[in-house]
């Protein structure tokens, strides 16, 4: 069983999808630390995001750079954005998750486009989304647990420009599939979203198992 999780940054796909991976006895996999790890290896490298061969140079890595804890950072998220707009980054890591979508058994992927480019085929589909604002204020307690000293309002313009960048590029937009379920996370706790979403996946299987 193939479940794809998408939404923008700070909706909680990424919690949704671990808690659907550990329901349904799934592998999980974070797509964007693939993006995250491209942006990490252009940056030691001191290259240009916007230089789509500099971003190519950036794609092959071990998968156990994806445990790199410093691929989670605001920095290295925002870079992500600019590096995953070129094709020949995205054509160059696509494999990687189709493989990891079509292994035995199946998997939970969590990204922007795994409903509509990776896995167009998966049994379940969502897009968790949520106010921006809702988001901006998740994504500062987080980095405020971390010791950040930004600002919300900063926060909350950096989640704006990179909405912007993931759903406005030509290639993969992030998008709700057409045959996704939409889960508005905005006003539901963790165990609230994460229940919500178990309903949604059995209900899909149950349609595909009675017809
Ligand atoms: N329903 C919710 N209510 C409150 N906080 C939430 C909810 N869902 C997730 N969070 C918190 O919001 C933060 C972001 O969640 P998560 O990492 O799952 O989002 P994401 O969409 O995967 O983000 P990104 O793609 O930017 O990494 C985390 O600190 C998480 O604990
Ligand atoms: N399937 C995906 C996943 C991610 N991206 C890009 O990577 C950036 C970082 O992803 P996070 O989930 O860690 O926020 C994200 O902003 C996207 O630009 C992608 O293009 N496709």
């Amino acid at each position: 069983m193939i479940i794809a999780v998408d939404g923008p940054a700070a909706s909680g796909k990424g919690t949704i999808a671990r808690a659907l991976a550990k329901h349904y006895r799934l592998p999980h996999l974070d797509t964007g630390l693939l993006y995250r790890a491209v942006a990490h290896n252009l940056m030691s490298a001191h290259g240009d995001p916007e230089n789509e061969q500099d971003a190519l140079a950036a794609c092959s890595f071990e998968d156990r750079l994806l445990d790199e804890p410093a691929l989670k950072g605001e920095e290295t998220g925002r870079i992500a954005s600019i590096v995953s707009a070129h094709p020949l980054v995205r054509a160059a890591l696509i494999q990687r998750q189709r493989n990891f979508a079509r292994q035995a058994g199946g998997a939970v992927l969590d990204g922007r486009d795994i409903g509509t480019v990776i896995a167009p085929e998966a049994d379940a589909k969502l897009f968790v989304t949520a106010t921006p604002q809702t988001r901006a204020r998740r994504r500062h307690a987080e980095m405020q647990k971390a010791g950040s000293l930004k600002s919300l309002d900063s926060v909350l313009a950096d989640i704006r420009a990179r909405d912007r960048r993931d759903a406005g590029r030509e290639i993969a937009p992030m998008q709700t599939a057409p045959d996704a379920d939409l889960l508005d996370t905005s006003y539901l706790s963790i165990d609230a979203a994460v229940q919500r979403a178990i309903a949604l996946v059995d209900a899909r299987i149950g349609r595909r198992l009675a017809s």
